[in-house]
């Protein structure tokens, strides 16, 4: 077909749709992750030495196109992890179910509730877009289906896999006793103890919703995208966790009293609650 481009073939629509399939993927695989704003200086630094290739200046891009070689090598040692999870993920067998049932999401809103009623300390990441195998690995693996009594067992005081945070995908358990990376004690959050520090580290890095029950105060919050909320009853519980885990599974933001998705910001700010929507979906 001629075009003001010249001819234009099949081939060269093939190309460039699968062109623009991959780059989209790979903006899924990195959205929701500290890869993200990484990507936004590349793309940046990447603007900059194109403009300084077409004004010609010499110096200024033969630097940057030096920088941008040693950069390349930087950025594969910072993001191992981002990586292989990245490729974990492209890897991953397609049938794998990650969605959670509305019965296992009541079911957890539950065990949260009654865990923070006796003031037992319990950390919980939910799988959502980013595999959580490698933190996973540093627990004990399980597989079990999400239910109170089991919940309650495995963060009970005196149980072997109390300490540390539990990882659900889907409707199951599939490890406990994990260790998450914790978030800098500084700034915000730097009054916070270790427990809601893992939990921020952790959804700072994937998208996973983190669920944090204080020892102390008996409270319920939840960790996502590097923020942490407020405190929550049961009904805020379960409304977040609806709209998180189960109509939103891709969401990397809190969301705001009307159901719709607030703009990222790192406060505590309280987020604003009580949609009931979508009620009867639990
Ligand atoms: N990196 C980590 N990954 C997972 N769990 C952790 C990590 N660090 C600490 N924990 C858990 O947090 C517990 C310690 O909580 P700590 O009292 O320091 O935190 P906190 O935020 O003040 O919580 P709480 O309000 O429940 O006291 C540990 O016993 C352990 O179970």
């Amino acid at each position: 077909m001629p075009t003001p481009f010249g001819q234009v073939n099949v081939q060269d629509v093939l190309d460039i749709v699968l062109v623009g399939f991959l780059v989209y993927q790979g903006y899924l695989l990195v959205a929701g992750t500290r890869a993200v704003n990484v990507v936004r200086g590349i793309l940046v630094f990447a603007g900059v030495w194109v403009a300084a290739q077409l004004l010609g200046l010499t110096t200024l891009s033969y630097l940057l196109g030096r920088a941008g070689t040693v950069g390349i090598f930087a950025l594969l040692v910072l993001f191992q992890p981002e990586l292989r999870a990245a490729l974990e993920r492209v890897g991953r067998p397609r049938g794998r179910d990650i969605s959670a049932s509305g019965a296992a999401l009541q079911d957890l809103a539950r065990a949260m509730e009654r865990l923070a009623e006796r003031k037992t300390g319990a950390l919980i990441a939910i799988e959502r877009r980013t595999p959580l195998g490698e933190y996973a690995e540093t627990g004990v693996n399980l597989d079990a289906v999400v239910s109170v009594p089991f919940l309650e067992a495995l963060f009970a005081r005196n149980a072997p896999l109390h300490d540390g945070g539990v990882i659900l995908q889907g409707s199951r358990v599939i490890a406990a006793g994990c260790l998450f990376p914790l978030q800098a004690a500084d700034g915000t959050y730097r009054r916070y103890g270790t427990r809601h520090r893992a939990a921020i580290g952790l959804s700072e890095l994937t998208d996973a919703v983190v669920l944090v029950v204080s020892e102390e105060r008996g409270s319920m919050r939840i960790a996502l995208g590097g923020q942490l909320g407020p405190d929550l009853n049961g009904t805020e519980l379960r409304e977040q966790l609806r709209t998180l885990v189960y109509d939103h599974p891709f969401s990397s933001q809190m969301p705001a009293r009307d159901g719709t998705e607030r703009s990222p910001r790192r406060t505590e700010t309280p987020v604003d609650l009580g949609s009931k929507s979508h009620e009867e979906r639990l």
